[in-house]
């Protein structure tokens, strides 16, 4: 396998007295979907925060392409390529969908009138925005300028993806991508993440749902009280092992 892209060796969160993470290892390798399971509260939420500089790890090392990267915020991840969308996307539904796209980085116009005036360029915004959206396939989306509260939630989380994929350009990371979503619309934006890979971006994939996980994942990273149990390819197990390995009701297998 190749080197890994994003990696974590030993990272321990702790929140008081209870220990989110516990000298937890992940690996992401180019050009797959890695999806994270686990029970509630085994910590999953706490390994991809630590990746994507959300929460500081107590002790640990996160390397990405191999070096040692510490991230302090959110920004110090975005700004290593490493994008993440959470369950709770963070957008501002009154602004058009090319707002929210490049909310935080927005693009100023060439010359003084960028530099100085700090006028934005709206028109490469938007021409930036739906051709991010068209690549996608969600061009269904009919105006670039519609505010994001007009959409549907499977539209919304394909804005929110199509937006990571826009500016992370080694890592995707995607907090339950389809838990609000009906059938249809999950059916979107797993198409959306399969196409995300196929443009080469390795993508982390932190989900409760098995069918979904065992559509998409190359590998499913079991996470259990706070560090890696095992990462299974879903090809060699069934749905049910995987419950019984992430609940403990199954001996996990060891390590090939
Ligand atoms: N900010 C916090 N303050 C205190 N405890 C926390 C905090 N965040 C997480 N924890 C605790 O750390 C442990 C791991 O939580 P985490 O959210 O990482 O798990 P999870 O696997 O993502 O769970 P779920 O599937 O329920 O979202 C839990 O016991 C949780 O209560």
């Amino acid at each position: 396998m190749s080197n890994p892209i994003l990696q974590a060796r030993g990272l321990v969160k702790r929140y008081g007295r209870v220990t989110a993470l516990d000298d937890c290892d992940f690996d992401l390798h180019a050009g797959e979907i890695v999806a994270v399971i686990g029970d509630n509260g085994a910590g999953k939420s706490s390994l991809i925060k630590a990746m994507s500089g959300a929460v500081v790890p107590d002790a640990g090392e996160i390397l990405l392409e191999g070096k040692p990267v510490r991230f302090n915020t959110p920004n110090d991840a975005r700004a290593e390529g490493i994008e993440t969308v959470y369950q709770t996307l963070a957008m501002s539904p009154a602004l058009s969908i090319a707002d929210n796209m490049f909310m935080g980085r927005e693009l100023r116009k060439p010359g003084w009138r960028g530099s100085v005036l700090r006028q934005l360029d709206r028109a490469k915004m938007e021409q930036v925005a739906r051709d991010k959206l068209s690549d996608l396939g969600l061009m269904t989306i009919q105006n670039i300028n519609q505010a994001v509260e007009t959409l549907s939630g499977g539209q919304r989380q394909g804005v929110a993806v199509a937006r990571a994929a826009a500016f992370g350009s080694k890592v995707i990371i995607l907090d339950e991508p389809t838990a609000a979503l009906g059938v249809k619309e999950s059916r979107r934006v797993l198409e959306l993440i399969l196409d995300v890979r196929s443009r080469g971006i390795p993508i982390v994939l932190i989900s409760h749902n098995m069918p979904h996980v065992f559509e998409v994942a190359d590998r499913i990273h079991v996470h259990r009280l706070g560090k890696r149990l095992c990462v299974i390819d879903p090809k060699d197990y069934t749905m049910s092992d995987a419950v019984a390995f992430m609940t403990g009701a199954k001996d996990a297998p060891l390590a090939a």
